[in-house]
């Protein structure tokens, strides 16, 4: 049985799948005669395929237990997918790395408060995956014609642990 560790979320672990949505490390300055501080383009949306527009919608995903049993994991081929948490409950973000349509050396990260994820275009990741309460996410992704969502169901799944 395959199992798989969870890792703190980092920029730099995330860096093959995508970026890490937070103010530390990010280009800021003030706007609105200085009541407001923008946190300045954060991660890098990206739309393919034909007629794409983006998408903002709110998931509210029920929470899973651990340890997770991961079955499957998807991608979008026309577009990123990023999710900003609502809440300060626990959510874990799985992600994998593509050998020629096949899933490989999967990863497993916890975001802390104040993190949210964008995953790139065609990156293996898990669904939204809460833990311990129901939780709504703020999700930026593509829209337009063709289909954006491919599935590879595992033959044994992978077990998630902390
Ligand atoms: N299917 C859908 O909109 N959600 C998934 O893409 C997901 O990553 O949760
Ligand atoms: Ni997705």
């Amino acid at each position: 049985m395959a199992s798989l560790v969870i890792e703190p979320l980092s920029a730099a672990a995330f860096a093959p799948f995508g970026q890490v949505i937070e103010t530390s490390g990010a280009q800021h300055y003030p706007i609105n005669n200085g009541m407001t501080e923008r946190y300045h383009d954060l991660a890098r949306i990206e739309l393919g395929g034909a007629q794409p527009r983006p998408l903002v919608s709110i998931f509210r995903g029920q929470p899973y237990a651990l340890p997770l049993s991961l079955k499957l994991v998807e991608r979008h081929p026309l577009g990123s997918q990023a999710f900003y948490p609502l809440s300060a409950h626990p959510w874990l973000v799985i992600v994998a790395e593509d050998d020629g349509g096949t899933p490989a050396r999967l990863r497993a990260f916890q975001p802390t408060i104040g993190q949210g994820v964008n995953i790139a275009m065609n990156t293996w990741h898990g669904v939204l995956t809460p833990l311990e309460a129901a939780s709504d996410f703020l999700v930026v992704d593509r829209g337009g014609e063709g289909n954006n969502l491919e599935e590879y169901h595992f033959d044994e799944p992978w077990t998630v642990t902390r």
